[in-house]
């Protein structure tokens, strides 16, 4: 039986639908070698038994310096579009992006911050709570790869350890090539595997790569979400309807050994 719990609005577009597991950009930098998806994660999508997955939102913050490329990756995913000219960021925006992994509903909320040192107070207000950690740098500034260290640390500040995924994503690929960009990206995978993190080479410019890079973000974050999910479900006393406000005759009465963690709330 499939799940019943299905998110408003319109069914995802054809290129949200994650059926197998998407894999690695490099093998040299990334989050699992897997490509198939948990085998406890296949069973609970066969049998719809994904809990309110598809009825929660899975929190991206993607963080870097000032004109990097983030509002231009994160406009060529949602809207396939380019713009020449630059446009800073004023403190924060976000796009929600709807997905069908494993035959599941599962939903993406892409925060874009600003990079300029001036609206990094409003920005980093909003670090809270992410799965998924994205620091862009652009593959032909080496200086913008020196500061994704303190972006990262910036944004892991603010959430529980061990709590995120995170990725490493070099932008502009289209304006390096051979030699250049093997470099580029070789130190880019050493301080990825430093902040173990996967590494992705991107260009919002001709599109490469964004779509494979947010497929892979989605499905990891949604692994994850499921298998927290799965994990919970069977280490709470039986509910109805998952929330504490119906409980079954019999069930002993909450205690703080038995109370859901609020840390493995939903991100
Ligand atoms: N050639 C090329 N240019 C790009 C690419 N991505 C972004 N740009 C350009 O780089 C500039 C900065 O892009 P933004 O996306 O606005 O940068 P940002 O990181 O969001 O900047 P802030 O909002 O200030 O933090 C713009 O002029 C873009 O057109 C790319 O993949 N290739
Ligand atoms: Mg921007």
């Amino acid at each position: 039986m499939r799940s019943s719990l299905t998110p408003l609005g319109p069914s995802v577009s054809r290129d949200r639908i994650i059926s197998s597991f998407p894999k690695w950009y490099t093998p040299a930098a990334c989050l699992q070698l897997r490509e198939h998806f948990h085998g406890q994660v296949s069973a609970a999508c066969q049998r719809g038994n994904t809990g309110t997955i598809g009825l929660r939102l899975s929190k991206v913050v993607v963080v870097g310096d000032l004109y990097v490329g983030k509002t231009s990756l994160i406009h060529r995913f949602c809207k396939n579009v380019f713009d020449h000219d630059y446009k800073a960021t004023i403190g924060v925006d976000f796009e929600i992006e709807r997905f069908e992994v494993a035959g599941t509903p599962f939903s993406l909320q892409i925060w874009d911050t600003a990079g300029q040192e001036k609206f990094k107070c409003i920005a980093s207000a909003y670090y809270r709570g992410a799965q998924v950690i994205i620091t862009a740098f652009d593959l032909t500034d080496v200086q913008t790869l020196e500061h994704s260290r303190q972006w990262l640390e910036d944004a892991l500040r603010e959430n529980e350890p061990g709590a995120c995924f995170l990725f490493l994503v070099g932008t502009k690929k289209d304006l390096l090539s051979g030699a250049a960009c093997e470099q580029a990206e070789a130190e880019a995978v050493r301080l990825a595997n430093e902040m173990q993190a996967e590494y992705w080479s991107v260009s919002a410019k001709t599109g490469e790569n964004v779509k494979a890079f947010f497929s892979r973000v989605a499905a990891l974050a949604f692994e994850r979400s499921v298998l927290k999910d799965l994990e919970l479900r069977s280490s709470a006393p039986l509910q109805v309807g998952g929330g504490d406000l119906i409980r079954m005759e019999g069930c002993p009465p909450e205690t703080p050994n038995n109370r859901r963690s609020s840390s493995l709330s939903c991100c």
